[in-house]
């Protein structure tokens, strides 16, 4: 399907035609992670952005099916490590190729204000309290209130898109 074709009124839009146009997206990429009560848990997710700076709210989707939803709703905190653009490895190992127990090994954690495991050398971080969640198909859309904020920023950041990993480069501002 070329861009500006609409499918046929009577189509729905399958799953996978979905999936290949969200393909085209180019999206930070974030390791969310979360302890307390419920224990200790992260992934990786691309669906972050801004909600509001008033109260500072941003929103993340959680998978219902994944392995740290629960433990997320039941802490009720996570952290929102921003990855720069050396950390695909990590990305590819909270995506689901180190187990869930074993995902936090070899690194030293930090934490901010909740408590959310918080990674050293992250682009950014946003410490946040989830404040509401809306359930929407296969996802809850988890709204939060950030509470702190950590990292470094400036560094050039990894992104995703096309199905890949790739590098939010820093270009010089062009000479005037
Ligand atoms: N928002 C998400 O939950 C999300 C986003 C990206 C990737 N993924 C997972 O990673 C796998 C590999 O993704 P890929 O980009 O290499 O190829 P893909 O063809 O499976 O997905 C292409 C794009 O479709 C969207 N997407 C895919 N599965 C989704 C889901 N279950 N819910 C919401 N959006 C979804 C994402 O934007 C993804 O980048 C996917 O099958 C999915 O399990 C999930
Ligand atoms: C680039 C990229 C981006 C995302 C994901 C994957 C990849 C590769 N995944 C899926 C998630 O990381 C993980 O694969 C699933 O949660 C299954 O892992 P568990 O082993 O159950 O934790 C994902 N999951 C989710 O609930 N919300 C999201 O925004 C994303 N985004």
């Amino acid at each position: 399907m070329t861009a500006g074709t609409p499918s046929p009124d009577h189509e729905p839009v399958s799953a996978s035609a979905y999936r290949e146009a969200m393909a085209q997206l180019a999206s930070a990429v974030h390791l969310v992670t979360t302890d307390g009560t419920g224990g200790r848990a992260g992934l990786t997710a691309t669906s972050v952005c801004s909600v509001s700076d008033g109260p500072p709210t941003l929103l993340v989707c959680l998978n219902r099916n994944s392995s740290a939803y629960p433990v997320f709703l039941r802490n009720g905190v996570l952290c929102i490590n921003t990855l720069g653009a050396t950390q695909d490895r990590l990305a590819a190992d909270f995506a689901g190729r180190v187990k869930q127990a074993e995902r936090f090994d070899g690194r030293d954690w930090t934490t901010l204000r909740t408590g959310a495991p918080v990674l050293p050398g992250a682009l950014v971080a946003f410490d946040c309290r989830i404040v509401d969640r809306h359930a929407v198909g296969t996802h809850d859309v988890l709204i939060c209130a950030v509470e702190a904020l950590g990292g470094i920023g400036g560094a050039e950041g990894l992104l995703y898109a096309g199905r890949r990993y790739r590098v939010l480069r820093r270009e010089a501002p062009a000479a005037e």
